[in-house]
């Protein structure tokens, strides 16, 4: 039997269909548009080429977006003094600086500077304790939207084994706070994990998280597993000198085993950022005091 494919571009689409509907509303009671502010430092490519989908996206769904990009030997202060001044600007609901960041730069000491409450990436330490102790904050946007799509999928994922595969801060941490949250029985397997194939076998849900290309092969998934795929791996392409995306499940072989599956790309890649928009329709209804619905999205 080949599994389901979970069309995450349509479903990303809508979840941004929806985001844009209620921006009228939130502009006729707060006056304003609410804003995002995306800080990119350095020439990454592809990076560059993120910061200008959240940039396009976030203009089609009627919200001002804020672009900052910052030279590559940009200093731990100048970057500082640029968080504080968003921080500050009333203009300004949601801050993204996407990382990586380069070298001279503490990462974990800018994400720190960034207000908790305009932190629509949920990589701040008091957003992560919130989410670990249930408490509302904003979680980050791959794994949201990874729930998201489980629970189209699936409905109630009270009880369900889940087999999370890699341990980030920015996936693999948050995506279990997440899955235990929805009464989950949560496994973080990572690079030293034992037998990891008899772990990921367990599972009902697998989220592969780990950045290896197409390293979960077949045989370790249980027929009829609810398969979520986040990585996003450039690898050779069939022709010299051309590249392809892959992720880190073996799809070609994968969607013979699982019940459904997230391709990539047009799975977990484009609800990332469709639930950036979405925390930052939650941030500015917060910061402006216009009551926000949490079961609306
Ligand atoms: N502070 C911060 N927050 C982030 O959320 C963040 C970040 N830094 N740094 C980089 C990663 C990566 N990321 C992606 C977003 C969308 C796609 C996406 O839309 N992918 C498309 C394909 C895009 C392509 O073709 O290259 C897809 O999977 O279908 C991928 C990756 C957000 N990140």
């Amino acid at each position: 039997m080949t599994a389901d494919i979970i069309d995450g571009k349509a479903f990303a689409a809508n979840l941004r269909a929806k985001v844009a509907a209620m921006v009228p509303a939130f502009r006729e009671k707060a006056g304003r548009a609410p804003g995002l502010a995306v800080v990119l430092v350095g020439e990454d490519p592809a990076s560059q080429v993120y910061v200008r989908n959240k940039h396009k996206t976030t203009v089609e769904a009627g919200m001002e977006s804020f672009e900052h990009r910052l030279p590559a030997d940009t200093t731990q202060d100048a970057l500082t003094a640029l968080v504080e001044q968003l921080n500050a600007d009333p203009a300004v609901d949601g801050i993204l600086v996407q990382l990586p960041l380069p070298k001279q730069i503490d990462e974990s000491a800018v994400l720190a500077t960034i207000d908790p409450d305009k932190d629509v990436d949920g990589f701040h330490v008091v957003n992560v304790g919130r989410l670990s102790t249930g408490m509302h904050g904003y979680v980050p946007c791959t794994p949201l939207g990874c729930v998201m799509l489980l629970k189209d999928r699936l409905g109630d994922l009270s009880g369900k084994d889940a087999v999370v595969i890699g341990r980030s801060n920015i996936v693999g941490k948050p995506m279990a706070q997440l899955l235990l949250a929805e009464n989950c029985t949560v496994t973080v397997a990572h690079s030293r994990t034992a037998h990891l194939p008899e772990v990921v076998r367990r599972a009902d849900i697998v989220v592969a998280a780990v950045g290896r290309p197409e390293m979960v092969k077949a045989d370790w998934i249980k027929p009829g597993a609810t398969v979520i795929d986040v990585g996003i791996n450039r690898v050779p392409g069939a022709e010299p000198g051309k590249t392809k995306l892959v992720g880190d499940v073996d799809f070609a072989e994968a969607v013979e085993v699982a019940g459904a599956i997230t391709p990539v790309p047009g799975g977990v890649g484009p609800m990332t950022i469709a639930v950036l928009l979405r925390n930052t329709l939650v941030a500015a209804h917060r910061l402006a005091d216009v009551p926000y619905d949490e079961k609306a999205i």
